[in-house]
């Protein structure tokens, strides 16, 4: 974070709970789900007990497995979704005491101003059946409306053109839908950069695109990152993606697993001297990260015990990743680990009794047996890592 005493974005506490209104529970009578043994409106723990600043000119990079809570965090960070408990103040401001009228210093408008989202699929916020200057109009009249259409038209050219959208008078012109996947995200992008926002929230934004276009569109936001000054929380299921942002910008690296936060730290120490043993899995199931040492680690056991992911509507007790994790004791499953800074150089906070030296953890009985570790062989990488 450029200036840690002044976070644009900063999460306390923060739990965000929903009620699970999957098919089965919506439509399952009381008497059968008694029979079934479903818990009647069970709670979701989608994030819990997540505390965060994000700074000016700021690269967070969250990674973490299908369901971990990467996009509930990013949405309830910008100011989309409301946390149970907690808070998440812009600029020192709790954007939900604002929202409702009680915090009349700045208005809710400035703040969604400010807090952009752009998505895996481009498309959604663009509309197919208008052209890319049409598109793109749309947020410069909302938040510029002293602009005319010359000026409008001669920023939307610019950004088209810094972009790499070349040339700029032609795509203008063009339908969304005849963009590729890689121009749909930059236009997108740019209707998010239009209207000057301190925060893009990008989600999964590059997910879809092409192995090949992703440093593209990556490169890009880092471009866009330092001309405007933009801070980005950006969501990945792949730690790879992560390393590359996160790592180019001076930004961190988030690891999250069933809802908490496990590892915070720079891009460089996740990756070089990962400390929670799920970042490790992580780091396991991606062997670009190093391919040299990856090809031995692919001939051993992955560190991960072979039980099925737990549920984020009843979350294991105690450390949450003791029933898969290889070094679990008996402490990890009666109490919650805290948020342990760790013995490095460089910021870095990891969720881990390991961290601390006299934990009664190091005393505590051993939880794991052997044969209970995947079969390298057998390891599903999308249950891993994706
Ligand atoms: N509106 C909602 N109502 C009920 N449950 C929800 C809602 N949104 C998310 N969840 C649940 O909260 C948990 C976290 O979901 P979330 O989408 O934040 O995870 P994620 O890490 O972003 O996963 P993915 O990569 O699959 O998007 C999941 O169990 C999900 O099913």
């Amino acid at each position: 974070m450029s200036d840690a005493d002044d976070p644009v974005i900063s999460v306390r506490d923060l739990d965000v709970h929903f009620e699970d209104s999957s098919m089965l529970n919506s439509v399952t009578p009381s008497w059968l789900s008694d029979r079934l043994g479903l818990e009647e409106d069970p709670t979701v723990h989608a994030v819990d007990d997540i505390s965060l600043d994000l700074g000016e000119n700021d690269v967070l990079a969250l990674v973490g497995e299908s369901g971990s809570g990467k996009t509930t965090l990013g949405k309830t960070m910008v100011g989309l979704t409301r946390p149970t408990s907690g808070s998440v103040e812009y600029r020192g401001h709790d954007i939900w005491d604002v929202r409702e009228g009680e915090d009349d210093e700045i208005t809710f408008e400035e703040i969604r101003r400010s807090l952009q989202i752009i998505h895996q699929d481009p498309g959604s916020a663009l509309n197919p059946y208008r052209s890319v200057l049409e598109n793109l109009e749309v947020p410069l009249k909302r938040w510029h409306p002293e602009l005319n259409y010359a000026e409008r038209r001669g920023r939307i050219l610019k950004l088209l053109e810094r972009t790499g959208i070349s040339p700029p008078e032609d795509y203008a012109e063009r339908y969304v839908h005849q963009l590729s996947g890689g121009e749909q995200q930059r236009v997108a992008l740019i209707r998010a950069l239009l209207v000057e926002p301190e925060v893009i929230l990008a989600d999964e934004a590059v997910s879809a695109l092409d192995v090949s276009l992703r440093i593209g569109v990556m490169d890009l936001f880092l471009e866009m990152q330092e001309i405007f000054d933009t801070s980005f929380v950006f969501i990945s299921h792949d730690l790879a993606n992560a390393r590359y942002l996160a790592g180019k910008s001076g930004g961190k690296i988030g690891v999250m697993y069933l809802g908490e936060l496990v590892e915070l730290g720079t891009a460089e120490e996740i990756i070089q001297n990962p400390k929670h043993p799920y970042t490790k899995v992580l780091q396991w199931a991606t062997p670009e990260l190093d391919p040299e040492q990856a090809e031995q680690a692919m001939r051993e056991s992955p560190p991960v015990r072979k039980i099925d992911i737990p549920d984020a509507t009843n979350p294991p007790s105690g450390c949450r990743f003791h029933t898969r994790c290889p070094k679990a004791r008996e402490a990890c499953r009666e109490q919650s680990p805290e948020f342990y800074e760790s013995d490095s150089d460089e910021p870095h906070k990891t969720k881990c009794f390991r961290e601390v030296d006299d934990h009664e953890y190091w005393e505590s009985e051993d939880l794991v047996d052997e044969d209970a570790f995947e079969e390298s062989s057998t390891i599903d990488d999308s249950s891993a890592a994706d």
